[in-house]
């Protein structure tokens, strides 16, 4: 049996191990789950609204605990880990204010005369398999709306922050909500698919990797399950000639470097007019210089070190295999000499089509600047990937900017700003960056039966 380990990536140092469910062990939280749906299915709104503002209340009062955890357990630094719980406790409040109003039927008057209703009623139990990089946020973000509309939910959180889960389902405790709404399983991969096989689980939602995602949902595609796929991406952050140079370097550096640069909604391929290239490249370069690394509990730390060694290396070996075919390194890219998750910043330029740099996601801080002759060309090479999560363009002329964003092929487009997750705006990707939306009356409506019922 493999155990599962909180490791702290900055130190090297196991701060935990934990024994996985077993097959049995697991059965016995679906079924609670599904016993708790029973009831939980007819509580009112105003309950669920007030237990959710007491989830969010937890996590205000003891941000410090819950900080600390995220930047043990994945080496974020100590202001993004706090950011990051501030944000749970908004979408808390989000869906604590907005879920009602966004659930209520609808009533249609059809041609003939006649009336039908729309109701909006939960599936059941959903599990959630989520990711390390935001390892409280991703969960957060689906947990509120699922259990806000009457669904519980089982979480299979990844394997390297056992404890962030496991406090997770504490925060929802502590505010009351009843035993089996949201519970946390320590289990591996295979027993994730084996569980989505379960009868009682009606649904689930995958934030992570293609292939994982591509798992999850062949294995409820075959039991006809829903599912919801946040995967990754390969943002473009385009500069047009008109833009605010100073600004969109100084927000690009931010893009690139927020959680170290291990986000899907990272900017990660910067597409930059020829005549202001030499500007921007050049800011950009002086903001990267200014950011400090350190360990991540200090309070002046920007950045401390990848989540896990063997993510380093395989970031590393992408830049490697980039430059090999062609690809310059303006800035960083040698390879750490002390804690093997340690990583330099890097700039990329001169970026060969057909390399990782140009094809592949980087989750890490390497930003992979291109240069362009023209608009058309910045929006054929911003679409020129599988990938369609979000994208951040940058014009002093704000009809053009809706004009090309209608034409970038993303779940987002963010004119003069980077790309941000936000309670109130809906969040998902196309193409392989996965279906189905997030946050917003969207992201509450996609684990609900839309059931018509016709009044005659
Ligand atoms: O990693 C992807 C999403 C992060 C976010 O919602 O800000």
């Amino acid at each position: 049996m493999k155990l599962i380990k909180s490791i702290n990536p900055f130190s090297g140092e196991v701060l935990k191990e934990f024994v996985p469910l077993t097959p049995r062990e697991m059965e016995i939280s679906a079924e609670k789950a599904q016993n708790t749906f029973e009831s939980w299915k007819k509580s009112s709104f105003t309950d669920r609204s007030s237990l959710l503002k007491r989830a969010a209340n937890e996590l205000r009062e003891n941000r410090e605990h819950y900080a600390k955890l995220i930047s043990l357990e994945m080496g974020k630094v100590i202001k993004e880990s706090r950011a990051e719980v501030e944000k749970c406790a908004w979408v808390c409040d989000f869906y604590a204010e907005k879920g009602e109003e966004f659930l209520q039927s609808d009533r249609i008057d059809l041609p003939d005369g006649k009336k039908a209703k729309v109701l909006y009623q939960p599936f059941g139990v959903i599990l959630a398999v989520m990711p390390w990089n935001f390892p409280f946020w991703q969960v957060f973000r689906f947990a509120a709306p699922t259990l806000m509309a009457g669904n519980t939910a089982l979480l299979k959180h990844a394997s390297n922050v056992p404890q962030c889960a496991l406090a997770i389902q504490e925060v929802f405790e502590k505010a009351g909500f009843p035993e089996g709404a949201f519970q946390t399983l320590l289990i591996d991969s295979d027993s994730t698919l084996r569980l989505l096989e379960n009868p009682i689980i009606k649904a689930a939602s995958l934030t992570g990797s293609e292939k994982a995602g591509a798992a999850v949902a062949s294995t409820a595609g075959k039991h006809i399950k829903k599912t919801l796929l946040e995967l990754g991406g390969s943002d473009p952050f385009i500069v047009l000639a008109d833009a605010d140079i100073e600004k969109a370097a100084e927000t690009a550096v931010k893009a690139r470097m927020i959680n170290f640069g291990q986000s899907c909604i990272a900017a990660k391929r910067f597409i930059v007019e020829e005549s202001v290239y030499d500007e921007f490249l050049a800011l950009f370069k002086k903001h990267l210089s200014a950011l400090k690394k350190g360990n991540p509990l200090d309070e002046d730390s920007d950045f401390a070190c990848i989540a896990r060694p063997d993510l380093a290396v395989e970031l590393f070996e992408q830049v490697q295999k980039t430059k090999e075919m062609g690809g310059k390194i303006v800035v960083g890219g040698k390879a750490p000499t002390g804690n093997p998750a340690d990583f330099e910043p890097t700039i990329l330029t001169d970026i060969p089509h057909d390399s990782p740099a140009f094809s592949e996601e980087l989750f890490g801080p390497v930003a992979s600047i291109f240069k362009v002759k023209n608009v058309q060309e910045a929006i054929s090479l911003a679409n020129a990937t599988e990938f369609g999560l979000g994208g951040s363009l940058w014009t002093k002329d704000l009809k053009k900017g809706e004009l090309i964003a209608a034409e970038i092929e993303t779940g987002a487009v963010f004119l003069n700003s980077m790309v941000a997750s936000n309670p109130w705006l809906p969040f998902g990707g196309i193409k392989k960056s996965g279906y189905g939306r997030e946050l917003a009356r969207h992201g509450i409506l996609e684990f609900v039966n839309a059931k018509t019922v016709y009044l005659g």
